[in-house]
């Protein structure tokens, strides 16, 4: 079994994309979010604003009238028409359950479009589903992003059952085991957050502060991940396994942002979201030295 290698900020700082002189918005990354819901509208603002404030050239939302109006609200910046993307994030405050047959096939359409994909919550069940159904065996470009209770659910959808207690004995090894049967890099949260990709990777990273166990804070998460993947879209193009190292410096630049927005107190998810612009600033400074 391969051995697990805890991701630091040094890691972290080279996956940082830095606009350069020539590019534009379209070049440097355009996300698409499916995100938030009639009855999770806040999911959708706390991904938007989580994928700009990663650094990202535009924003496509895509949902119903209510969270795309608290989106644009806070974010103008967003635009609401289809169009092309470079990455995904779909599922954070989605209730699969709940789904308009239009939305469920506007999500089967990105999950077939073959572009990277980070996917949460609601969608992950759908997904693998998805995957069992379409008869695909080989890896996919995508980051599964579960909590322990998503995990179980997960490997419920591929045949393998547990239960949340057994995962909380042993997170690693759940965390590989997902990863091997859905063909994806899984990123399982929590105090420490184990990333395994399907291909062997295993990273961890923990240094979060506890206060980040708060709503919505896995919603911010999607959308840093999202703008990562969204600006790597040519690394992950020519190989896959640059999607572990990203994964992991999503839930790295989480902490660090968790930690700056906490300051030893009580935080936020919105908190979170806002400080990662300086956790990155402080990435390059200290990069540039
Ligand atoms: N402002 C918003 O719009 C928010 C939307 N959210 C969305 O709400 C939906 C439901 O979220 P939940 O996952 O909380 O689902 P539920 O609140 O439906 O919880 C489902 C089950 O998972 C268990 N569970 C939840 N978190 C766990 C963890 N970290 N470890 C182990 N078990 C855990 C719960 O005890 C429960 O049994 C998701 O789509 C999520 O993205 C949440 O992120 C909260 C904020
Ligand atoms: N005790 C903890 N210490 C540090 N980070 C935590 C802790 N518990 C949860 N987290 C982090 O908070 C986030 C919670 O995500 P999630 O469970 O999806 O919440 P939500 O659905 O409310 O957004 C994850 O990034 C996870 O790693």
């Amino acid at each position: 079994m391969s051995e697990w290698t805890a991701f630091t900020d040094d890691d972290a700082a080279r996956w940082i994309s830095v606009p350069a002189p020539d590019d534009d918005k379209y070049s440097r990354g355009v996300l698409g979010a499916i995100t938030g819901s009639t009855s999770y509208p806040g999911a959708a603002v706390l991904s938007v604003q989580a994928a700009h404030r990663t650094g990202v050239g535009m924003v496509r939302y895509l949902g119903p009238r209510h969270p795309s109006e608290l989106v644009l609200a806070r974010r103008p910046e967003v635009v609401t028409a289809d169009g092309r993307v470079q990455a995904w994030v779909i599922g954070s405050g989605i209730d699969e359950q709940a789904l308009k047959p239009k939305r469920r096939a506007r999500i089967i359409r990105a999950l077939e479009s073959g572009d990277p994909a980070v996917i949460d919550a609601g969608v992950l069940g759908l997904f693998a589903e998805h995957r069992l159904t379409a008869g695909g065996g080989g890896r996919t470009k995508s980051i599964l992003t579960p909590h322990f209770s998503e995990l179980v659910a997960l490997l419920g959808r591929t045949g393998i059952d547990t239960d949340v207690d057994a995962v909380k004995q042993a997170p690693a090894d759940w965390a590989v085991r997902a990863a091997e049967a859905s063909g994806s890099v899984v990123l399982l949260k929590g105090n420490t957050t184990y990333i395994a990709d399907p291909d062997g990777a295993r990273l961890t990273v923990s240094g979060a502060p506890s206060w980040l166990a708060t709503a919505g804070s896995g919603d911010v998460l999607g959308g840093v991940l999202g703008a990562l993947v969204a600006t790597h879209r040519d690394a992950i193009d020519a190989d896959a396994g640059a999607l572990a190292p990203l994964a992991a410096t999503g839930a790295l630049l989480h902490a660090r942002a968790a930690e700056l927005a906490s300051a030893g107190g009580p935080i936020a998810a919105l908190d979170v979201a806002d400080a990662l612009g300086s956790a990155i600033k402080s990435w390059l400074n200290s990069a540039s030295h």
